[in-house]
């Protein structure tokens, strides 16, 4: 079931519950400080969640930092529900793993 893009006061309601997202066109971002080895680790339990729900974000990781990127590429490359509910997986597990705001 492809699932269906949401339209601009949805993306909005959705960013209010994920301080710390920006919307970049049909994605959201957000950067994480961490060590650089500690970033290598979060991205690895991400991934583990990102297999766990068939939703996959783009993660870059530079020294210090990890840059998640998020859309839906079954929607055509917009935003969906499954965005966002990825988002909150990846705070929950960054905020776990004590990486810090960017
Ligand atoms: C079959 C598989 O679940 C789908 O291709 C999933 C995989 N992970 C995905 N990740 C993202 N970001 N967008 C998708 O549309 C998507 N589709």
């Amino acid at each position: 079931m492809t699932p269906h893009p949401l339209s601009d006061e949805e993306i909005t309601e959705q960013l209010a519950d994920l301080p710390g997202w920006e919307r970049h066109g049909q994605a959201i971002e957000r950067t994480f400080r961490h060590t650089y080895h500690e970033c290598v680790h979060l991205a690895v339990y991400v991934a583990a969640k990102a297999r766990e729900v068939g939703h996959h974000p783009d993660m870059h990781i530079t020294w210090q930092r990890i840059r998640f990127v998020i859309t839906t590429h079954d929607a055509g490359h917009r935003l969906t529900a499954k965005d966002f509910d990825l988002a909150h997986h990846i705070d929950a597990i960054a905020t776990a793993h004590g990486a810090e705001p960017a």
